[in-house]
């Protein structure tokens, strides 16, 4: 079952330009000058039940944006989507019931009251029946070892503390379908493998489809078999995240560490590798190939420098992305 189907979709954004001047100024009262920006350019997309999709791209992307729309907070300028088989923004009262949203820039409880407080606010919002609130809020409650929060108003607790308690809050009505905007930025490693554990969790226990934003890719790593890449508003990626690393970059990354500072002139060149200093003994070089022209790499440049240490590295998920957005490699 499709619990996300978008075609087309697309936003256009104004942005104004002012004229300098106090003439420019006037002129502006009257007519501005405007250009048109496509945040989000015609883009497709399926989301199946269960699924947990990573949405990623480069600051401007057009994620946030993206999000928006799918979650009825910003209505789209053409295209279509269905989400939980309804309109999002039209359908708005009923739709926000079946979703569950973590900003992780903004925060969705009450400042100044106790959490518990909050969460008692939106269970009657989202007209929660006490006796579901005790089962599942119970179990959320305890995963996310949030107990001994409960009494304390939102303001006193810390960034991860507040974070665990958002996520709680967006779960007080089971919903089928999560969207965690940045759900761990700036927390620790261990309230993060914390939240990560507990998202693989309710996935495995309700099917929950959940769509992660963010520019943590270890995030991304930790739990989503599938990525959407976005790139000025397009998707240039749909597919495995291992396939992404198979069809991005075959080959390695071989370190060399030399006993002393080497040229780049005497460093063997083919198409097939790219050399990169590190520092002014260490090279890092890239070879698009298999473990054979590894190899063959290595014993060449070692016959010429006499070496301290080589280690040869997998070239990573954050790499790979980074070369698609430098290189503009379109890949599907
Ligand atoms: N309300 C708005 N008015 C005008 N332009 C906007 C508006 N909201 C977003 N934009 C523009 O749309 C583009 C996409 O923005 P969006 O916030 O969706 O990116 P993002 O991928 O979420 O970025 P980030 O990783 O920085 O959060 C940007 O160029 C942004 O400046």
């Amino acid at each position: 079952m499709n619990v996300i189907q978008v075609s087309n979709l697309r936003k256009e954004f104004k942005s104004y330009s002012s004229r300098s001047g106090l003439s420019g100024a006037f002129r502006d009262l009257f007519t501005r000058n405007y250009k048109v920006l496509a945040a989000v350019d015609n883009i497709s997309l399926t989301v199946k039940q269960g699924e947990m999709v990573g949405y990623i791209g480069e600051n401007g992307a057009g994620k946030s944006t993206t999000i928006k729309m799918l979650t009825g907070i910003l209505t789209p300028t053409d295209g279509s989507i269905v989400v939980n088989g309804m309109n999002p923004h039209k359908e708005r009262e009923q739709f926000v019931r079946t979703i569950g949203v973590v900003f992780g820039q903004r925060s969705q409880l009450w400042w100044d009251i106790a959490v518990q407080e909050s969460f008692r606010l939106l269970k009657k919002v989202y007209r929660v029946s006490d006796e579901d609130y005790n089962t599942h809020m119970g179990q959320v409650i305890e995963t996310l070892e949030i107990g001994p929060l409960l009494d304390k108003p939102v303001r006193k607790l810390s960034l991860g503390q507040r974070m665990r308690c958002e996520l709680a809050a967006a779960l007080i009505h089971n919903p089928p379908l999560l969207f965690l905007d940045e759900p761990t930025i700036g927390l620790d490693v261990l309230v993060k493998l914390k939240i990560r554990k507990f998202l693989k969790e309710i996935n495995e226990q309700y099917k929950t489809t959940i769509i992660l934003t963010t520019h943590d890719i270890t995030d991304i790593e930790a739990l989503c078999e599938r990525v959407v890449l976005l790139d000025e508003g397009k998707i240039v990626y749909d597919g495995k995240l291992n396939q992404l690393q198979t069809n991005a970059v075959e080959g390695k990354q071989v370190e060399f560490e030399f006993l002393t500072e080497v040229l780049s002139a005497t460093l063997p060149s083919s198409p097939q590798v790219h050399w990169q200093q590190k520092d002014a003994t260490t090279w890092l070089c890239a070879v698009n190939g298999d473990e054979q022209a590894v190899s063959e790499l290595i014993s060449k440049v070692v016959q010429i420098n006499p070496i301290k240490n080589v280690r040869i590295n997998e070239i990573s998920t954050e790499e790979i992305i980074r070369k698609i957005y430098e290189e503009g490699m379109a890949i599907s």
